[in-house]
């Protein structure tokens, strides 16, 4: 063998594991787990492994890497760490050990409004060891708009670049793992820290993240209520897709909350196409779900997603080894890609097309829906 050996050794299982043993089993189960019987869960993970890539050959090089532009910022990969609630769960630092390595490796960060951290400690820690560190803000809208009003301040004031709101949740999934563990409270000493002192919140006290059915009109107050971009998570009918275009929301996520909401929702990589399709490159569309390595980021790429973000992976990576696990994995999954990317045939993320990915099987053949070459 010649030339340096490339290509990380990871094994996004073996690190769950790793952190199942760390992690009481509540707590454990709160971060695995999915709705009713974890079906929209496992076909995460499963729909991109009935997917396969066909390389193209003989394109020369060099590369010049895997640098994408998301809302006019470069990322330095396609890649991004996806919102996800109460990391101090995971390990004692939370989020801001995350922030750390998200901005040392220049991952972006979409910081959870149910984070364990408040927005701006979250911000300043990515900004001490990153001042270009990107990090967005999810958001639950609130039923009263002074609330929602309060913590888009907070994000604003804190530095956020963009809110990602989170729509897939009119109401609470059923976490079967957490009805049967009775889980339902963060321990003592642990609290949403960015629902501290809202209105209706006693003194010093947090209020609920209330899921709740809102509606257009509700986003349209939100757009006029701020000037940052407006990122729509949990997206998964191509007719919303078109409405959110029509409506100004500056960029798409495609997700279906990791399992954790409807359980008879598709894949992620599954519903990506057709919202791709729907959105026709007037706005960028992101995914999440099941994003486990560099193969899984280079076929989101090619169904027509600009960025992968990862979830749980990065909790576990937490769990393990707090920042320095983190940036491990952000690390290892970028490397990854810029392998998978080259073996393509690629020279930058923008080279991956739809033609490239076929559906596993003899023959194989072009997922449904999708043109013959
Ligand atoms: C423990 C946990 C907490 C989450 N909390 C939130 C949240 O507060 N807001 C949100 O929009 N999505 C939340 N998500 C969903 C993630 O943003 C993301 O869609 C999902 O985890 C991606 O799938 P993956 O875990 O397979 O990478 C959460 C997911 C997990 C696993
Ligand atoms: C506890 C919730 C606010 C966060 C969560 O678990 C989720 O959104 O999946």
């Amino acid at each position: 063998m010649t030339g340096p050996r490339t290509g990380p050794a990871y094994d996004p299982a073996a690190l769950a594991r790793r952190a199942r043993a760390q992690l009481l089993p509540e707590h454990y189960d709160f971060i695995a787990g999915g709705a009713g019987e974890e079906r929209a869960l496992r076909e995460n993970e499963d729909a991109f492994a009935r997917l396969a890539l066909l390389p193209r050959v003989l394109r020369g090089g060099p590369g010049s890497g895997t640098r994408v532009t998301v809302l006019g910022r470069e990322w330095p990969a396609p890649l991004f760490v996806s919102p996800t609630a109460f990391h101090r769960l995971a390990h004692p630092d939370g989020e801001l050990a995350t922030a750390r390595a998200a901005a040392a490796t220049g991952t972006p960060l979409v910081t959870g409004m149910a984070a364990t951290t408040a927005v701006a400690d979250v911000v300043a820690a990515a900004r001490a060891r990153n001042p270009e560190a990107v990090v967005w803000f999810q958001l639950y809208l609130q039923p009263e708009h002074e609330v929602t009003a309060e913590l888009v301040r907070r994000a604003e004031r804190a530095g956020c670049s963009a809110l990602v709101v989170t729509v897939d949740s009119p109401v609470f999934g059923s976490r079967t793992r957490d009805l049967r563990n009775g889980f339902h409270d963060l321990p003592p000493g642990l609290a949403a820290e960015n629902m501290r002192d809202l209105p209706g919140a006693a003194p010093g006290g947090t209020r609920d993240i209330a899921m709740w059915p809102a509606g257009w009109d509700d986003l349209r107050r939100l757009r006029d209520l701020t000037d940052l971009p407006l990122v729509l998570k949990g997206v998964l009918h191509p007719a919303d897709a078109r409405t959110a275009v029509e409506q100004g929301v500056d960029a798409l996520l495609v997700s279906n909350h990791g399992g954790r909401q409807l359980d008879a929702a598709p894949a992620a990589v599954e519903a990506l196409p057709a919202v791709a399709g729907a959105v026709a490159g007037r706005i960028p569309v992101l995914v999440d779900g099941g994003v486990r390595r560099g193969t899984d980021i280079a076929l989101a790429l090619a169904l027509g997603a600009v960025a992968a973000g990862v979830g749980r992976p990065v909790l576990w990576a937490l769990a393990t080894g707090g920042e320095d696990g983190v940036t491990e994995l952000l690390s290892t999954l970028r490397a990854d890609f810029a392998q998978v990317l080259a073996l393509c045939g690629g020279h930058r993320p923008g080279d991956l097309t739809a033609d490239q990915v076929v559906a596993r099987g003899f023959p194989y053949h072009r997922p449904k829906g999708e043109p013959a070459w």
